[in-house]
């Protein structure tokens, strides 16, 4: 061996090495071949293997890395489940939509589901139901959503597989994209969650829609989040959004960048909507109105986060009423994807609106009014703001979407919060139940 490595038996041309012809090196080279052969086989086989493997999963599994927050793999098809699928997105209105909801047993997806379907369209519910928070509540809207005639989908929206037999079944002509992983401060525990759900699954979502006949058009949930560390108040579609403060925002602003490559390269239509701290009946346990209220019922005390120097934290909680509002004018003034076949021809709509209150309410105040309410005191624990994800303040300008939605909140936080503790109170029960 040594003298074969030997610096003159290296040749000048790469497979231009000739080899001595004794029997001892003939019977070297046929164990070196067999040797060659039977590991050849073994390396093709993995090949084949992983292959195998990825281009099963990538159509109907999940990565298992998503610790903490598990997803089922779907189970579709058969005529009975097409005629539920089609009965579903049936459009009931002259000059009605059909609307893909994506994430519709979550708390903005129903509401927009139940209000989309109430005035005639047709709507189809798409959702993997993970246990982000409590699934129950998911399979309660679930139920809402069946009786008002929507019916949802169980499945991830990186299930390429399903998306298409989705549009198989049904031409959409517009997609309402809510399905992600939200939450700021859960993005620190289970960052890949965010990736899948925010980034992934949106990229699928679009790669469906832009190899569709007729592409359909797409609103999505983008976030106030995205304005991050900027300081200039009241935060305009015109500022700069490249300073997120958690990878929750820095997702969603990726999703913003990601839409312009869709909307530049297929001509999909794209409207991006960034929600404001979005609150009322049905609403997420993860947020902060929701589990003040679960605390301040069981006499559990409350983290009430300060800034620096006592500074106010402060948010632009939005009513969801003005959020469907919203969501739906979105829909109605969404221009038509200008492509097919994969290739645009010609420019397509593209834009961003902010969705918010315009009178940021200081988190304080918010845990007095819940107070008043529930006619309990609170017990209040004020604690600096930590460092994983949560910004100060946030406050809105939405004359761009007052303008070019006719978009104009009207429920103030009192207001919108009564709902909400009454609805509260009707689906836990004063105490007796208690969300999780
Ligand atoms: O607009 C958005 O795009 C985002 O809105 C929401 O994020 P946030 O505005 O951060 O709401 P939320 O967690 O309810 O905290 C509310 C306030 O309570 C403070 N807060 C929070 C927790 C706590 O223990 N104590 C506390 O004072 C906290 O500092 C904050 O000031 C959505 O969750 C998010 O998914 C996204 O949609």
């Amino acid at each position: 061996m040594s003298q074969m490595m030997h610096i003159d038996n290296i040749p000048s041309t790469p497979g231009k090495f000739k080899m001595e012809k004794s029997p001892y090196h003939r019977q070297r080279l046929y164990s070196s071949l067999a040797k060659l052969t039977f590991w050849s086989f073994v390396f093709i086989g993995l090949i084949f293997m992983f292959f195998f493997r990825s281009s099963s999963s990538s159509s109907s599994q999940v990565p298992s890395d998503l610790s903490r927050r598990s997803l089922r793999t779907s189970s579709y098809g058969g005529p009975v489940w097409e005629k539920r699928v089609k009965a579903s997105a049936k459009i009931r209105s002259r000059n009605g939509f059909s609307v893909l909801v994506t994430g519709a047993a979550g708390f903005v997806g129903t509401h927009v589901s139940v209000a989309l379907k109430r005035r005639g369209d047709g709507v189809l519910g798409l959702d993997n139901f993970n246990d982000y928070y409590d699934p129950s509540l998911k399979r309660a809207r679930q139920a809402l959503l069946e009786r008002t005639g929507v019916y949802i989908v169980e499945g991830d929206i990186n299930d390429v597989a399903l998306l298409k037999k989705l549009f198989d079944i049904v031409g959409f002509t517009h997609v309402m994209h809510l399905a992600a992983q939200a939450g700021v401060r859960y993005a620190m525990e289970n960052p890949s969650s965010y990736v899948h759900s925010n980034i992934a699954g949106l990229v699928t979502m679009l790669e469906v829609c832009k190899s569709v006949n007729p592409q359909p058009a797409i609103v999505w949930a983008s976030s106030s989040s995205v304005y991050g560390l900027n300081t200039k108040v009241p935060f305009s579609e015109r500022d700069r959004t490249d300073q997120p403060a958690s990878l929750y925002a820095a997702t969603k602003k990726a999703g913003e960048e990601i839409a312009h490559t869709y909307n530049h390269i297929y001509g999909l239509s794209l409207t991006g909507l960034r929600f404001f701290t979005v609150y009322g009946p049905w609403g997420r346990p993860d947020m902060a109105y929701f589990f003040f209220t679960r605390d301040i019922l069981k006499g559990k005390s409350i983290p009430i986060f300060e800034a620096p120097n006592h500074g106010t934290v402060a948010r632009d909680f939005t009513y969801i009423d003005d959020i469907v509002k919203g969501c739906l004018a979105a829909l109605d003034t969404a221009e038509k994807s200008t492509g097919s076949g994969g290739k645009k021809s010609g420019p397509a709509q593209l834009r961003v609106y902010n969705l918010g209150n315009t009178s940021p309410v200081p988190v304080s105040d918010l845990v007095s009014i819940l107070e008043r309410l529930l006619k309990v005191k609170a017990k209040r624990l004020v604690m600096k703001l930590p460092r994983n994800g949560d910004v100060q303040f946030t406050h809105a300008n939405i004359s761009l979407a007052q303008r070019e939605l006719g978009y104009k909140p009207t429920t103030d936080l009192q207001t919108g919060l009564k709902k909400f503790v009454r609805w509260y109170l009707s689906y836990y029960g004063n105490g007796k139940k208690s969300a999780q």
